[in-house]
């Protein structure tokens, strides 16, 4: 199997700055650090609240790095303005929800194709990937071709909490719907990610996902390197990665 791509979420890095104002950790710092460290990627996420990232710093990751950018945001005017502007690599759409702590459930795409296969386009046009936030889901893959988007994005979210949590026939459970979501997209002509809440506790099962060729991580590989430093936290989940990997 192909090498598993690992694109690190640097949006926990504005959040420890925003909680004082000022400059100081810088999100862009991180993600060249990231990119020194030997990640794939950059994810970031630039929320309509605004409580990590901010407009600048999505400029800024951009000009600063050479690996591609994984613009995150939610499917509004407002973000396909920043976003095409900025000439990211991919955007990934994402639900959204002022009140939400972190990003609950997938976006719906069903429900809403008409209206996101208008929103794709410009994007498709400018030469991004598009890649979706959603659900293992039939429905909502099956969706996700019909609109043109290139990539699924599948939300490990469910099954990370149930590893964290002990629960281990939910996680059973979880992952079973990951791994036929995978195959399903892959079936579809889709390029397969997958990404939230993803822990060491957590990586090997959704690494050895054959279809699956990109994990982003953020929150714990953030959290991680206040311990160990930004270069030994990755390296951990790239060891990790790596290892499930090769013994499937
Ligand atoms: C879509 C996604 O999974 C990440 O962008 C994540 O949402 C970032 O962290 P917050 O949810 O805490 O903003
Ligand atoms: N799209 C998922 C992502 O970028 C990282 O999410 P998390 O690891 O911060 O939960």
């Amino acid at each position: 199997m192909d090498r598993l791509r690992l694109g690190v979420n640097i949006d926990h890095v504005a959040t420890i700055r925003n909680a004082r104002g000022g400059d100081n950790p810088d999100p862009v710092r991180a993600a060249v650090m990231a990119q020194e460290a030997g990640a794939d990627g950059i994810t970031a996420h630039l929320r309509e609240d605004r409580r990590h990232i901010r407009d600048q710093d999505m400029a800024a990751i951009a000009a600063a790095i050479d690996i591609p950018l994984n613009f995150e945001m939610a499917a509004t005017d407002e973000m396909a303005r920043i976003a095409l502007a900025t000439n990211p690599h991919a955007v990934c759409l994402v639900p959204e929800r002022r009140e939400e702590r972190t990003t609950e459930g997938g976006l719906e795409v069903a429900g809403d194709a008409n209206r996101l296969t208008s929103y794709i386009a410009p994007f498709r046009d400018a030469g991004a990937r598009v890649s979706l936030f959603i659900a293992a889901d039939e429905g909502q893959i099956e969706a996700s071709a019909r609109v043109g988007a290139a990539v699924v994005e599948l939300h490990t979210g469910s099954y990370c909490d149930a590893v964290a949590e002990g629960r281990t026939e939910d996680a059973a459970v979880e992952l079973e719907r990951l791994i036929a979501g995978a195959a399903q997209a892959h079936d579809l002509g889709l390029e397969v990610h997958a990404g939230h809440g993803i822990t060491y506790d957590s990586v090997a099962p959704l690494a050895a996902i054959p279809q699956v060729v990109e994990l982003n991580i953020g929150h714990f590989i953030i959290g991680e390197a206040v311990f160990r430093g930004l270069h030994d936290a990755m390296g951990e989940m790239r060891r990790l990665m790596d290892l499930a990997r090769r013994t499937t």
